[in-house]
């Protein structure tokens, strides 16, 4: 089983728009609400695609309840530890191009008692995870390490962590060495210290990061596709997407399809294919859905196992 954490889960509202006007009254063409938050975008995923999995998150407040009833509806296994603050909503404008502007809220505030009782929650739904996933940002009063804990408690017990985050709790996931990250492109720009224009550089800035200890470091890249490197490996994979609708999630979508593929004895190079699968899936539907099996099977991936390495980056 796959347990994600999710210590910022959020009810993402999506709305179209012709155009986006700074300071003006915007009327939206349409309008959907789906349950949001990284961690639980992976379990979203695994869960569509049958692969057994729990996200765990804290939910309080009338948008907590909202959201775990949105998780009853897609029938997503989850647990969730009751807090006393509300659960945010972040918002999604969508353009007919694909431009997507996120307003995304911090989150409620956790007492340190609230965060003991996620990580214990999450620590004892581990007990038959073969991966823990943490994704997305901390909210307010959780302590910046608490994926770094995360890597330290589980990786002792014998479950695989993967991290995908930002800002300062990142750097101090990947000094404890989880199996895998999952930065996208400025995400890893941000974890080296330097802007990175080519492939090249994408895939110099991820064995650095191997070099440290990180198994496997998996970079998303938006329509350039994705790269996964490990020590001894390097694989590039992509797919060409004429309509994008709504890019928020894929990255969540890519993880869960390398997670998917790795569970079930892909190698590295199978594993990308089907998170390019799963990540390309996603920009085809409209708000944050996750692909269901039926979107993924007219996707033409493909990889390479020799990129363009002075190929710039878009
Ligand atoms: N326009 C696109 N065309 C084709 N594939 C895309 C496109 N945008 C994203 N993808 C696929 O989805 C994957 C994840 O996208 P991206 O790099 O934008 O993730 P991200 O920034 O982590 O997103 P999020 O944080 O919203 O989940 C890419 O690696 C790629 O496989
Ligand atoms: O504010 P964070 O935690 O960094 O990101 C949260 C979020 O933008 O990420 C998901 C898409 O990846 C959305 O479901 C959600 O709204």
């Amino acid at each position: 089983m796959i347990v994600t954490l999710t210590p910022n889960p959020s009810v993402d509202r999506t709305m179209s728009f012709e155009r986006i006007a700074l300071g003006e009254v915007q009327r939206a063409a349409s309008g959907r609400i789906d349950p949001g938050g990284k961690g639980i975008n992976v379990s979203r995923a695994l869960a569509a695609n049958e692969t057994p999995t729990l996200a765990v998150l804290p939910a309080g407040g009338p948008e907590g309840h909202l959201l775990t009833e949105l998780l009853d509806a897609a029938r997503v296994p989850h647990l969730a530890v009751e807090i006393a603050g509300s659960a945010r909503m972040n918002i999604a404008a969508v353009e007919p191009d694909g431009t997507t502007t996120k307003l995304n809220e911090a989150g409620p505030h956790l007492t340190d008692a609230e965060v003991s009782a996620l990580f214990g929650a999450t620590a004892r739904a581990c007990v038959s995870a073969s991966w823990v996933v943490g994704c997305g940002s901390l909210p307010p009063g959780v302590p910046t390490t608490l994926y770094a804990e995360l890597v330290r408690r589980m990786s002792g017990r014998g479950v695989k962590v993967a991290i995908d985050t930002s800002g300062a709790p990142f750097p101090l996931a990947v000094a404890a060495r989880p199996h895998l990250i999952k930065p996208n492109h400025e995400e890893l720009a941000e974890l080296v210290g330097r802007p990175l224009s080519t492939v090249g550089d994408v895939v110099d800035a991820a064995r650095e990061l191997v070099a440290d200890g990180v198994e496997t470091v998996v970079v998303s890249l938006g329509a350039d596709g994705a790269i996964a490197v490990t020590a001894d490996e390097l694989v590039w994979a992509g797919a060409k997407i004429a309509d994008p609708l709504s890019t928020v999630g894929a990255g969540d979508c890519l993880l869960a399809g390398f997670l998917h593929s790795t569970v079930a004895g892909g190698d590295l190079e199978a594993a990308l294919r089907e998170g390019v699968r799963w990540g390309a899936a996603a920009v085809r539907l409209p708000g944050s859905q996750v692909p269901h099996l039926e979107d993924l099977t007219d996707i033409e991936v493909h990889s390479t196992r020799t990129p363009q390495l002075d190929r710039v980056i878009s």
